[in-house]
């Protein structure tokens, strides 16, 4: 497949490999990374003057042209190939037309109901004395569900790394996302995301000076409807949060005792560091899925973040994740979701399903196409284990 430059000079293929190798997936089990750090490529690494976006690009993408030689076959493919073209085509007609089916089985229209984020009614829109929107709500109606987090894992802070942008060496450090200043000055102001093994008592007396009523009601309205706006753009609709908004909206929820950590994690920004482990170790027992992984996959062990959430998600965990891009959150779920659904199943002598469980895990993703590339990872890792995926889309 041939791809348009970037307005950088730099082809999509460099800019796959480069963020690849930043974020670890560069290991001598990864076919993914064959070749290196592309030749004349700078390494980004994390100079808070050199964040760009996505809109700073003009991309194209070629999807006319036939896929490149030796492509063909899907179990050629290597890692970051089958990224490039997904196997599942969201354009293709055939799917199209079974998504369409489905649809209008399954869901008919979609409901929104006049909630906010934190399960309170929204009575109306209403201005606040400087002329800011904010949603009015019905403070008597709370969410009957508290959040709690078995765990927790995050990345490292980037701290000390260094920040030489002509460095070629693969070390880490920053992040197109997350901004390493910002993660480095809350992890100074002690902020319990980076809290190694924080436990929090949410019956616990606060040591501040106790607020007055008034205050402790004008600070929650404060804070709810701070978190409520984001959600809408200026034309009234919802839209998505930045990882910024995200990450304080957690924090809120953390400070304000609705959602619990039990414990957290570091991740290290390099997730080959993690090929300590392999897959039996962290409790993978499926030969299937082993073999899957080892052979077809090309993952013969787990990376940092697999690592971490494996052993939690198969002990039944709730486990809340946030790491790099790149840097192997896929099958940090599918994983240890495909094997507890292993052990749920009986099979027969000869290996056949003897009880389906119907649908069994609901994988909730923002996007058609990142839906595409997971159930496209997914069925690489059920192939001859008797389960499948299928995917499906909420219309708007
Ligand atoms: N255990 C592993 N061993 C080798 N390569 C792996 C392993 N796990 C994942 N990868 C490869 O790492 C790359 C990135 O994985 P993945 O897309 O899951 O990361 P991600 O964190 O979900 O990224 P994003 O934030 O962009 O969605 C993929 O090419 C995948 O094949």
């Amino acid at each position: 497949m041939q791809h348009q430059p970037w307005a950088s000079g730099k082809s999509i293929d460099d800019l796959e490999a480069t963020m690849s190798s930043r974020w670890g997936t560069l290991d001598d089990s990864s076919t993914s990374m064959a070749g290196g750090i592309p030749e004349g490529f700078e390494i980004f690494s994390g100079d808070e003057d050199d964040f760009e976006t996505m809109d700073d690009y003009d991309v194209h993408y070629d999807d006319s042209s036939p896929p490149k030689k030796g492509n063909k076959n899907k179990n050629n493919m290597s890692g970051s190939d089958r990224w490039r073209k997904p196997v599942l085509d969201p354009w293709d007609e055939e799917e199209a037309s079974s998504k369409k089916q489905r649809n209008n089985k399954f869901f008919g229209e979609r409901e929104y109901y006049d909630q906010d984020d934190e399960g309170y009614e929204i009575l109306g829109e209403m201005e606040d004395d400087d002329g800011d929107e904010f949603l009015e709500i019905d403070e008597s109606i709370s969410s009957p569900y508290l959040p709690r987090v078995d765990h927790l894992i995050a990345p490292k802070p980037a701290g000390g790394r260094g920040s030489n942008r002509n460095s070629n060496k693969n070390d880490g450090g920053g992040g197109y996302f997350f901004n390493p200043d910002v993660v480095n000055s809350r992890k100074k102001e002690d902020a319990p995301l980076f809290r190694k093994e924080r436990k929090r008592d949410v019956s616990e007396p606060n040591s501040v000076a106790p607020e007055s009523e008034e205050d402790i009601r004008t600070n929650k309205a404060r804070k709810r409807r701070q978190s409520a706006k984001p959600l809408l753009n200026k034309n009234g609709q919802q839209r998505l949060l930045t990882i910024e908004e995200a990450f304080n909206q957690f924090q809120e929820s953390v400070d304000e005792g609705m959602m619990e950590i039990i414990e957290t994690a570091e991740v290290p920004i390099l997730a080959k560091h993690a090929n300590a482990k392999s897959w039996d170790d962290v409790g993978i027992t499926s030969t299937t899925m082993l073999e899957n992984l080892r052979y077809d996959m090309n993952c013969p062990n787990p990376l940092a973040v697999q690592e971490k959430t494996t052993p939690a998600i198969l002990t039944g965990s709730d486990v809340l994740v946030g790491t790099y891009t790149g840097s192997g959150k896929t099958l940090s779920f599918l994983v240890p979701l495909v094997q507890r659904l292993l052990w749920s199943i009986d099979e027969d002598s000869d290996g056949n399903i003897i009880n389906d469980p119907g649908l069994a895990v609901l994988i909730v993703v923002p996007g058609r196409e990142l839906a595409s590339q997971i159930v496209s990872v997914a069925r690489d890792l059920l192939q001859d284990t008797g389960l499948s995926a299928l995917r499906d889309a909420l219309r708007n």
